[in-house]
This record gives structure tokens, sequence and C-alpha cells, in this order.
């Protein structure tokens, strides 16, 4: 997750305050107190963090709650608002209007640019668009390979020269060679030798002369963090088609700075870059991302998630609902896992649930395929009423099972082992907050 360390300390800060009996003036000071740590210790810019906890700390004194709402609910609320506000307030997305679309990405050496080109082709691929890439970096011939190399897989097509030494004449050449297939976006890759933003915006001036483009990117390095507000202001000022994407702030101690800097500019973040593989490239919604942030769980992506789990045809009603009150056996845990490893990682699902986020072992809901093949093997070894009620799997039992299935006994305890993990794991989430995230997504009918 991004930002995983700033999430956590906000979460705590938050909990401090939902675990609290009375809210008084000192607990919403201290509360204040422990977000301005958790952004300072983040990177974010000093005079922003103050400014932002001042206003939380007024709004939090002065204002009322909502009829309906608790003190502590209004105060959580004006916390995910004023982050909210902080990083932008509304989500901007990429927009593919005209066919092609072109888009421009600059960025500053090592900044991430060539991956975030080879992931952003992929995820307007995904929605649909064919893309054409255009690599224009004279400077470094491998970046051509790098781009091809990561793109090839999925049949995108790089434009190229490693010997050209003209980056504008081969942009131009490029934009035309596409234009000429036909495709939806065609992504121009400008090279990344700058060390500052002077030299960046120069070509990026020279290259939209001659191409012309719809958009142009820049793509900055999450972890320079605050520093990354003189790059953002000088891309906006310099080009008024410019938006923006922050990478590596996956395991980034700096990210937060670096995401609050470049919207302090105004300058639109449209994706942010959130780990090494070509799939991980977010949009950016400053909503949802707080919501996830604080742990509050981000419900748009939680419903999304829903509906994708019931398409799933592993994955039936009453699964869910078993699944939920932490009731299953041997036979429902192997489906859930099946059906996990088609969705993605359970536990990105259980952090969208609201006050549920980062309590998760990792290790009781992950199983790779080859593990999951091994139970297939092992559970073909158990009778029926081992399968269903598992509590009477004995050390003899244990050894039958292994011997019948060609595995061993300290296998067949690891099964084991993951299904009593998984069912206490649930056992010992809050009832109430599931309930509650129930009956708000129609689950009511689940009965819990
Ligand atoms: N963890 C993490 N690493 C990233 C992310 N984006 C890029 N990287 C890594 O950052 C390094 C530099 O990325 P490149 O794409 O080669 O960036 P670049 O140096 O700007 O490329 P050019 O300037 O075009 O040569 C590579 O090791 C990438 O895998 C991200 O979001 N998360």
């Amino acid at each position: 997750m991004a930002l995983e360390k700033l999430g956590k300390a906000l979460n705590n800060a938050l909990r401090k305050l939902a675990r609290s009996g009375t809210v008084d003036e000192a607990l919403i000071k201290e509360v204040v107190r422990d977000i301005q740590r958790a952004l300072i210790q983040a990177d974010v810019n000093v005079r922003m963090v103050l400014q932002l906890t001042k206003t939380i700390e007024k709004r939090a004194l002065e204002e009322k709650p909502p009829a309906g709402a608790s003190k502590k609910e209004h105060i959580i609320q004006i916390v995910y608002e004023e982050l909210t506000k902080f990083l932008g307030k509304e989500a901007k997305p990429l927009e593919i209007k005209d066919k092609p679309t072109v888009l421009l990405t600059v960025g500053i050496q090592g900044s991430g640019k060539t991956t975030s080109v080879a992931k952003l082709a992929r995820h307007l691929q995904k929605r649909g668009y064919r893309v054409g890439l255009v690599c224009s970096d004279t400077w470094r011939p491998g970046a051509y390979y790098q781009l091809k190399q990561l793109v090839e897989p999925f049949g995108i097509e790089v434009f190229g020269d490693p010997e050209e030494k003209d980056a504008v004449k081969l942009a131009r050449e490029g934009v035309e060679y596409f234009k000429g297939k036909g495709v939806d976006v065609i992504i121009v890759d400008s090279a990344g030798r700058h060390k500052e933003e002077t030299g960046l915006i120069e070509e990026m001036k020279q290259i939209s002369e001659a191409i012309k483009p719809h958009e142009v990117i820049l793509v900055i390095d999450g972890t320079i963090g605050q520093q990354a507000y003189n790059q953002a202001l000088a891309f906006k000022e310099a080009t008024p088609i410019g938006s923006i994407i922050v990478t590596k702030l996956d395991g980034s101690a700096k990210g937060g700075g670096a995401l609050s800097a470049v919207a302090a500019t105004g300058a639109p973040i449209k994706f942010i870059g959130v780990g090494e593989r070509i799939d991980d490239l977010e949009p950016f919604d400053p909503k949802r991302f707080v919501s996830r942030l604080l742990g509050m769980g981000d419900i748009e992506g939680l419903l999304q998630k829903l509906e994708e789990l019931q398409k799933a045809q592993e994955f039936k009603e009453e699964d869910l609902e078993k699944f939920l009150k932490g009731k299953f056996n041997l036979k429902d845990m192997y489906a859930q896992l099946e059906a996990m490893q088609k969705m993605g990682p359970l536990k990105q699902i259980l952090q969208m649930i609201p006050g549920l986020g980062y309590s998760l072992p990792d290790d009781a809901v992950k199983v790779g395929e080859e593990k999951l093949k091994r139970y297939r093997i092992i559970m073909d070894s158990m009778t029926e009423e081992e399968l269903e009620h598992p509590e009477i799997i004995n050390y003899s039992r244990i050894k039958r099972i292994a011997r019948g299935s060609g595995t061993s006994t300290q296998e067949v305890r690891e099964l084991l082992h993951q299904y009593n993990q998984m069912r206490k794991m649930f056992k010992s989430m809050d009832k109430r907050k599931l309930s509650k995230m129930a009956r708000k997504f129609n689950f009511g009918g689940f009965g819990i």
C-alpha cells in the first residue's frame, strides 16, 4: 500500500479518538498533535502541516456534529475532508477524447519515467485503447530496449531508433508512424537525462512544438519528498496542459511530502506509482486515497470489489456469509482461497472494510498456486466428516491423511494451521463493525 507508514500513524491517531470515552478539548489537541507528527515525519512541509492542523483543530472544536452523527464521527469526517482538500480535493482523470490522443512524458533521470510510460500504456490498453509508444530518448540507447522489454509481453508496439541522435525528429516520426496505424493513444517518452528542471523544460518545449501533444505528463520521484514542489511548480508554469505522475509511493517515507507538495502547486496529479510491476499504477483520487490511508475504508472501492467478488462463480452468496461470520469448514476455506487467488489479495479487500485496516496478518490469507494444489491433494484424502468438521482431525488422522495423499504430516498440519488461523482471524473481527458494513452494503439478509 502507498504511504503505509503515514497511514498507520494517522490511523493510530484516529483510533485514539475512537477508543476514548469523552471527547474534550485536550483529546482533540492530542489527536491533532499526533496528526501533525505523522505528517511531518512523512516530509510534509511544516508550514503546510501547521496550517492544515490548525483548520482541523478549529473545525473540531467549533463545529457541531450533524444530526445523527457522533462527535467522534464528525471529527473523523473533518480530518478526512481536510486531508482530501490538502491533496487536491477532486480526482482529475486522464481523458482520452480525440483519436489519436498524443501524450508526451517528461521527467528527471531516475524518476521512474520509462517504467511509468509502460505502466500507463498497459493501463490504457486494459481499458480498451490501442496504444503506441514512441521512445525519443537519444541520450540513453538502452531506454528503447527497456521500454520494449516492458511492454512487448502485452503486444504494445514501441517506435524508436537507438542510433538516431535527433530527439525531435524521432518524436515527430513516431507520432506520424502511429497515426498511420490508427492507434487511439500515442505516448512519446522523452529523454530523462536532465538533472534539474531547466533542461527538462527546454526539451519539453522543443518536442511539444513538433508534436503538439494533448497533454504533457511530468513524472516525479515520490522519494524526494517536499523537494517535488519546485519541479512541479516550474513545470506547471511552463505548460497549461500538464499533469503529473508521482512514483515510488510504495515504501517511501517521504511520499506524503511529495504528494502534498505537488498538490500545493495546483498541478493535477493523475496517477501514482505504487510498485515496480507493470500493474502498479493507480489513477489518483484524493478522496479514495485519503479514506484508504486513514484505514476508514474505501467505500466505493469495497463496493466494486464485492461486486467482482460476487461475480466470481466460486464465490457464492452463502460463501460470503460464512466468510464474514467466520463459520466455515475446510471445503469452504479451499473455495475461498481459490477465489481469492483470482480476485487479488484478500488483505487488500479487507483493508477497505471500515475500521479493520492494518490488523491482518499476511500469512493468514496468502497462499500460492502450488500450495493450493497441495491442499487439494491433501483434502482428497480426507473423509467428508473431516472436511466438514476439521476439529476432529487428531494425530492418527493426520498420519493417515498424509499417507493417503503421499504428503507429509507436516504439510497436513500446515493446512490445518492455515485453516485455524483464518477462522481465528474472522472470529476476532469486530462483529458489530461487520454487521454495520453488511447493512451498508445490503447484506442484511446474511444475518450478521
Ligand atoms: N518501488 C517502485 N519503484 C519504481 C516505481 N516506478 C519506477 N520504479 C523503479 O525506479 C527505477 C528507475 O525507473 P526508470 O523507469 O528506469 O526511470 P528513469 O530513470 O526515469 O527512466 P529514464 O529517465 O527514461 O531513463 C527502476 O528501478 C524502476 O523499477 C514505483 O512506483 N515504485
